[in-house]
């Protein structure tokens, strides 16, 4: 069935010729009263149901779920509505998988299928390099005890056929990851990862491309699922890779939002998208130099104005080394800008009594990163992200030198006073209450 957005700067006669060219079961009225009387009158006129509201959103949904629609046919234009309200409205329909067509647009969502036999959480992101990675490991680490997780993962890096890392098996050393980089490998990869940071299984996936509300070019998700679900564990959690995520239905959605980002990237475009599908809210990265208070703030009043009934956590990130480094003269290396390894640097020398004898924050560009690690002085051990070019070069030139390679995990810190471990106990405690849905 079809539905009709139409307005009131448009003659009820000319809204009816359209409405008989499209078929449409219903329209909703978004606003406009240049040329109509009274809703109730144009409805009379146009001879169909006419959902309206102060909030259009809230009329489309009603529509949504009082008729069975397969597609939402634009018939409004300005003033009525502007860019920004098309894309609040495409980011609805989207998270219905209701096709959106305008005059010269057209939105059409990739379904979200329902494949795993086990309850799931979706980890997923409004950008790159927004914590993912660090909130799955999270999560990972905290349901440990009671859930049993693997993680799925669907990285730009990720292998052709997935890849299982058996994490809470195996050691994953220096010497290993170089091996795989020796094999062609992007040893670095997301799954590697956490396997490494949390000790829990993990299957690799690649994907490449994202479309503008998140869903991949190709990816081999599917794939990585089917083995998820031979493994006896009881959870599965699939994390996003960049601003995309699995196509696959999942019971829980955690959304990371960066304090960094653009503003429009939150609250515009598939923003909305994103954080409408969650159940609880990351906000990452919430302190200077990455966001002003006032900045901060207002990423929180767009979250909470777009998904009132998340739950949402304000957090920062702090290393977490994975292995000793008490007393030691430290190489730095990490993705993050130049004034956050400092901060980290100064954090670090402050809690573990380090000395941060050099840093980069090159781990994402190999030509500057090489350049930075000729310049440095003499060290003890590199302390590096698992992530980009950590083990084809970090780890490669510090082994070479006869160093010591550390690998830390960023650990997200609440600063809002709530409790982020509680809060995702609680989000699995009421998802095997609530059962999850089968395929
Ligand atoms: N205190 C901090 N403030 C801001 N950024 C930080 C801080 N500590 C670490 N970071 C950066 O935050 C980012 C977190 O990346 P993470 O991997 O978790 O995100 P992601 O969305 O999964 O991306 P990817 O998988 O590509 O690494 C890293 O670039 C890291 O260097
Ligand atoms: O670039 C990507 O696809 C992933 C990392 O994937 P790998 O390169 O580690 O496989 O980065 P993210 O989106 O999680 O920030």
């Amino acid at each position: 069935m079809r539905l009709a957005l139409i307005d009131g700067e448009h003659y009820p006669d000319v809204t009816k010729w359209a409405l008989r060219k499209i078929n449409a079961c219903c329209a909703v009225f978004l606003g406009g009263r240049e040329k109509i009387g009274s809703i109730a009158e144009l409805e009379r006129e146009l001879g169909l149901t006419v959902f309206h509201d102060d909030d259009y959103l809230e009329a489309i949904e009603r529509a949504i779920k009082a008729f069975p629609i397969q597609e939402v046919v634009d018939l409004s234009d300005e003033p009525v509505l502007n860019y920004e309200d098309r894309f609040r409205i495409a980011s609805l329909l989207m998270r219905y998988g209701i096709v959106y067509k305008g005059a010269d647009f057209e939105f059409r969502p990739k379904m979200f299928k329902k494949l795993l036999n086990k309850p799931s959480i979706a980890i997923i992101g409004t950008g790159k390099r927004t914590g993912k990675t660090a909130v799955s490991g999270f999560v990972a680490r905290t349901l440990k005890g009671i859930a049993n997780p693997v993680i799925v993962t669907m990285g730009r890096g990720g292998p052709e056929k997935p890849e299982i890392i058996e994490g809470d098996k195996m050691e994953i050393t220096p010497t290993f990851l170089i091996k795989l980089s020796e094999e062609g490998k992007h040893a670095a990869s997301d799954h590697i990862e956490n396997a490494l940071t949390s000790r829990v299984l993990t299957i690799g996936c690649r994907r490449c491309g994202g479309g503008m509300a998140g869903f991949s070019f190709f990816d081999i998700v599917e794939e990585g699922v089917k083995i998820a679900n031979e493994t006896d564990r009881d959870l599965v959690i699939l994390e996003g890779s960049g601003a995309t995520f699995p196509a696959v239905k999942a019971d829980r959605y955690i959304t990371i939002v960066g304090a960094n980002q653009k503003l429009d990237f939150i609250k515009s475009y598939f923003g909305p998208f994103r954080i409408g599908l969650a159940d609880l809210v990351v906000i990452t990265m919430a302190e200077e130099p990455m966001v002003s208070e006032e900045k901060l703030r207002e990423v929180q009043k767009a979250v909470r104005r777009i998904n009132p009934s998340a739950d949402v956590h304000t957090t920062v990130f702090r290393p977490r080394p994975l292995g000793p480094i008490e007393g030691k003269r430290l190489l730095l290396v990490m993705t993050a800008s130049k004034e956050v390894v400092k901060k980290i640097a100064n954090y670090l020398e402050e809690t573990y009594g380090v000395e941060v004898v050099g840093m980069s924050s090159n781990l994402a560009d190999r030509p500057k990163l090489r350049e930075d690690l000729k310049a440095v002085g003499d060290y003890d051990a590199v302390l590096v992200e698992l992530k980009a070019a950590a083990v084809d070069v970090v780890t490669k030139e510090a082994l070479s030198q006869g160093k010591e390679v550390v690998y830390m995990d960023n650990e997200p810190i609440n600063v809002d006073g709530k409790d982020l471990k509680s809060a995702i106990v609680q989000l699995w405690e009421d998802l095997k209450r609530d059962g999850y849905e089968k395929p």
